[in-house]
């Protein structure tokens, strides 16, 4: 995992290579500071005078402000390493989400996903920026400190080199326990946050049925299980951090207690012992300070595990063909929704001539819907096959494929950001009078009238704009894109009565020469289509124009005559 996370940004090796050479140097004031020490207090007990200890304490003086500087240069370098691997990150997973497009995001929950990606790739700070290159400066630091105690004292040097072994051999021991733990606490916070998103996203139908209590209890009580894994995690991490005190205390006792017999056994002099003192202290520092690192990295190998697996998820494949034409044919498709037994569309064959304005009418999950995802490849057929102009839309590339297709959902996202923004998100170059056209077709005048016009922002998820004004943006949006195939998903469900015969003209414009699959409940909008399909259960049950199917007195007159009563 290392090698590939600082393969993602070619600097990071020189950056890395420098915090270590930081860390050293930093390593190395405290050791010329605690010789400096042990010669000053060596100076005082032989009754020197207070002016023998002048230079040592000016070169501590020294000592310390290198140390700062060097602190602080850390700190932006690291910051600047994983910097970039970060960035790197980011770019990779949003091309790969959009590669991956919505059947693996249904896979888990937003608040989920979110917390994977955001603060998963937030753990690069810690793990690249810290961890890293203490695991290198607190061996070289250690080993390098160790070596020199062994040249005063080796029996010493071998009693320090033995609890510094202890050091990292204690994580080893713990880390199943924490692993365990650790799993279960981020689960808790990924459910936590998901939940808590879900809530909040979901106010308003809280608040309408009265639910908020019932909902805030069970958010209180998600959140004292979290409290719990969190408790039980922290205890393994106290009694971890307890044992590492106690190897540092055992180790610096033990080198004391071993020096303070060989001075008494006239094998070592005070200075010495002083500095034996002070640098098994010395020894031990990289190490604690290598520890603190592990553990607030603790978080990054699961979370990076989980991106990379993000990463190397196969996406779909992207053929290289490339095809201009507009005839669509659905061949014998099957498809079933992951953990659904039921196919939501079974042995499924229609084929739309270029041009030709096929509409999909049907109950409530007959499977219309599943027919357009399919085309844009949202999921992909389970058995049978869809194509464009003869081309298997398997082998187009993905941008190829949804270039070719204009979408006009029921459920119409808005981006947060300008009306203009919105507009053009099909064609970033649009021009002003496209724009204007495009707004007029799709009866959206409205956004003139906005505060800012077009620079108004529209706000997340659009909720500032009521739905049949998404709807008429959205309209202007497939105008805007000008492909040859079009797929209008309930296009006028939210738009009211008056607006909806002008909307319909707009949508005649929209859809004149295109090959259009038109999927509506409000029957009168497709009356002028060329061709009626009607679903059940996945499967066309009759087909024909509206007038024959009429006559036919079968399911699609049916579905007139209950959508009429119903009207009445
Ligand atoms: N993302 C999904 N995951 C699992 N099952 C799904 C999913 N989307 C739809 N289904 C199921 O597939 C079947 C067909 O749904 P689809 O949305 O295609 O129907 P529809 O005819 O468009 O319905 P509606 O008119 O209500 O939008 C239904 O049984 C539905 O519950």
């Amino acid at each position: 995992m290392i090698t590939r996370l600082l393969s993602l940004s070619p600097p990071v090796r020189r950056r890395l290579a420098g915090l270590v050479g930081l860390l050293l140097a930093i390593t190395a004031t405290y050791v010329g500071q605690g010789v400096l020490i042990a010669q000053s207090l060596a100076r005082i007990f032989s009754g020197r005078p207070v002016a023998a200890i002048i230079w040592p304490i000016a070169g501590i003086a020294v000592l310390q402000l290198v140390r700062s500087l060097a602190l602080a240069v850390r700190e932006s370098v690291a910051l600047r390493a994983s910097g970039g691997i970060k960035k790197e990150l980011r770019r990779r997973l949003t091309a790969k989400l959009l590669l991956l497009g919505p059947s693996w995001a249904q896979q888990g929950r937003t608040g989920s996903t979110q917390t994977s990606l955001v603060d998963g790739v937030e753990t690069v700070d810690a793990y690249v920026g810290r961890f890293l290159p203490q695991m290198v400066a607190a061996l070289v630091g250690s080993v390098g400190v160790t070596a020199f105690l062994f040249l005063l004292d080796p029996i010493i040097g071998v009693v320090v080199l033995l609890c510094a072994v202890l050091m990292p051999v204690l994580p080893l021991v713990s880390k199943r326990v924490l692993r365990g733990r650790n799993a279960a606490w981020l689960r808790g916070y990924k459910g936590l946050y998901a939940e808590n998103l879900d809530a909040l996203q979901g106010m308003a139908t809280l608040k309408a049925f009265n639910a908020s209590g019932r909902r805030g209890a069970e958010l209180a009580k998600l959140a004292e299980a979290f409290c719990r894994d969190s408790i039980r995690l922290m205890a393994v991490v106290v009694l971890y951090l307890g044992g590492v005190a106690f190897v540092i205390g055992l180790g610096t006792a033990v080198a004391l207690g071993v020096g303070a017999m060989r001075l008494a056994a006239g094998e070592l002099t005070v200075t010495e012992l002083l500095l034996i003192l002070m640098l098994t202290a010395e020894c031990f520092r990289p190490l604690r300070e290598l520890e603190s690192a592990y553990h607030s990295s603790y978080n990054a190998v699961p979370s990076l595990t989980a991106i990379f697996e993000v990463l190397d998820a196969p996406a779909r494949s992207e053929g290289a063909q490339v095809v201009t034409g507009s005839g669509v044919s659905f061949h014998d498709v099957t498809f079933s929704y992951r953990d659904r037994d039921k196919p939501a569309l079974h042995h499924f064959t229609l084929d739309i001539a270029p041009g030709e304005r096929v509409a999909l009418v049907g109950r409530s999950g007959a499977g219309k819907t599943t027919v357009s995802a399919l085309l844009l490849r949202f999921f992909d057929t389970t058995d049978g096959r869809i194509s464009i102009d003869g081309t298997d839309i398997c082998d187009l590339p993905l941008d190829v494929l949804r270039s070719l297709i204009a979408v006009v959902s029921q459920d119409t996202y808005l981006f947060h950001g300008t009306v203009r923004h919105n507009l053009t998100l099909a064609k970033p170059d649009a021009t002003e009078a496209e724009i204007d056209a495009a707004i007029r077709a799709a009866r959206a005048d409205f956004v003139h009238d906005l505060p800012q016009g077009l620079a108004t922002i529209v706000g997340e998820r659009g909720l500032r704009l009521s739905g049949g004004e998404r709807q008429r943006i959205a309209i202007a949006r497939a105008l805007l894109k000008d492909a040859p195939i079009l797929v209008l998903d309930e296009a006028t469900s939210s738009v009211d009565a008056a607006n909806e015969s002008g909307i319909q003209q707009a949508l005649d414009a929209l859809t004149g020469g295109r090959t259009t699959l038109m999927i509506a409940h409000r029957l009168s909008t497709v009356r002028d289509a060329d061709h009626v399909i009607v679903m059940a259960d996945g499967q066309i049950v009759e087909e024909g124009d509206h007038t024959s199917l009429l006559s036919r007195r079968g399911a699609y007159a049916r579905l007139v005559a209950a959508q009429e009563g119903a009207a009445r």
